[in-house]
């Protein structure tokens, strides 16, 4: 029998459409939904966090329409966010945090609201408010750093919250501690993230934003001096030419979905531009997996695959046909980002981590 107090938990999880939403009892799921919003609704904010009042109201709606009450919970906690370079692990919510999530400008993205909505509700609740390995998680060696041009820097963004939770079931699953073993970690969502993890320790990261492999939305690396004649062609702003990159890059740049599930079946049904793209996205990411081999200097105890795509087999297959002499393929298909956020918020209620406080580097 479990000596723990239960513990309410509402987790909130802001995406560039929606917003997912769930409340736990520890870390048992009770309800969850993806607030789903028209481009119509979004359309009238011209920045992120115009959308803070519209999206919270959503957040507290549906917790009258199921009858939750707000002064139940006993902790909420929200997605972060493009906070400076961070620790992994769970944060309280603090003013530093929410100042740099209100701010206008290019760190804006649309899981920078889940902190500020979850501080708002839990003040409602006289409760905790935390956040738990935000995109900008920062382990990274020093030698990773370095970009080739003095002034830039690579930096570590990416799916933290899904990489560290599938990093530790993944060990857990195979009697193990996460601190003793060298993974190399793959999330193929919508953006990828390719990161090398060296005894509990994410120290090289691809860049899900800008850099790695393509993915089904956004282009990853380019060939620099075509970007420049991009840049500069005087076709496009700099919003366009973001968008193209971020949003309208990789599967949707070639095939126009950005449905790995709808490449597939386009596959299946001959097409082979389909098939020749997929094969591409899938050398891709091998070719990161097999960088971050070397970051770990060959000593691979696993290569985790995650994330929605990693649901399709085939593409799975294409990439263990190229690592697989590397190390073990582990698939952990999808993700689950609530139950991350709600265990992160538990082990601090618990007592078995401290809630690590943020100051910006
Ligand atoms: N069963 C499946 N087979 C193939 N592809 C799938 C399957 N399920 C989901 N996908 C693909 O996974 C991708 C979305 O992955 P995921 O849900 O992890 O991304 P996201 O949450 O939108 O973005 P991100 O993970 O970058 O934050 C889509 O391209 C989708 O078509
Ligand atoms: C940067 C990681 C999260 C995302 O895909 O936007």
């Amino acid at each position: 029998m479990s000596t723990h107090a239960n513990y309410r938990i509402l987790a909130i999880n802001p995406g560039s459409t929606s917003t997912k939403v769930a409340l736990f009892e520890n870390d048992t799921l009770l309800l969850q939904e993806t607030l789903r919003y028209d481009t119509d609704a979004l359309a009238p904010f011209a920045h992120v966090p115009d959308q803070y009042s519209f999206r919270r109201d959503s957040v507290l709606h549906w917790l009258e329409k199921h009858g939750v009450a707000v002064n139940g919970l006993d902790a909420v906690v929200g997605r972060g966010g493009l906070f400076g370079p961070l620790e992994s692990g769970t944060y309280a919510v603090n003013q530093s945090m929410l100042e740099e999530m209100r701010a206008i400008g290019p760190r804006e993205h649309a899981s920078n609201l889940g902190v500020l909505i979850a501080r708002e509700i839990a003040g409602l609740a006289g409760a905790p408010a935390f956040t738990v390995d935000p995109v900008t998680v920062d382990e990274m060696d020093d030698i990773a750093r370095y970009s080739g041009l003095a002034g830039i820097e690579r930096h570590s963004i990416g799916h933290a919250l899904n990489i560290k939770a599938v990093a530790r079931r993944a060990a857990a699953d195979h009697f193990a501690d996460y601190a003793e073993l060298n993974l190399i970690i793959a999330h193929l969502g919508g953006g990828v993230s390719v990161t090398a993890h060296r005894h509990g320790r994410m120290v090289d990261v691809s860049g899900a934003l800008d850099a790695g492999p393509f993915s089904p939305e956004r282009s990853g690396t380019l060939p620099l001096l075509d970007v420049v004649e991009l840049c500069f062609g005087g076709t496009c702003t700099k919003a366009e030419i973001k968008k193209k990159l971020i949003g309208q890059g990789g599967l949707v740049s070639y095939l126009g979905t950005n449905s790995a599930i709808e490449v597939g079946r386009r596959i299946a049904a001959g097409d082979s531009q389909a098939l020749a793209v997929a094969r591409a996205m899938a050398y891709q990411i091998a070719k990161e997996i097999g960088a971050m081999a070397t970051v770990l200097n060959g000593d691979v105890d696993a290569i985790v695959l995650t994330g929605g795509v990693a649901h399709w087999s085939e593409l799975v297959e294409w990439i263990r046909e190229r690592v697989g002499w590397i190390a073990t393929v582990w698939a952990y298909p999808g993700e689950d980002e609530m139950l991350a956020l709600a265990q992160g918020a538990l082990r601090v209620l618990r007592n078995e981590e401290f809630a690590r406080v943020y100051a910006p580097r």
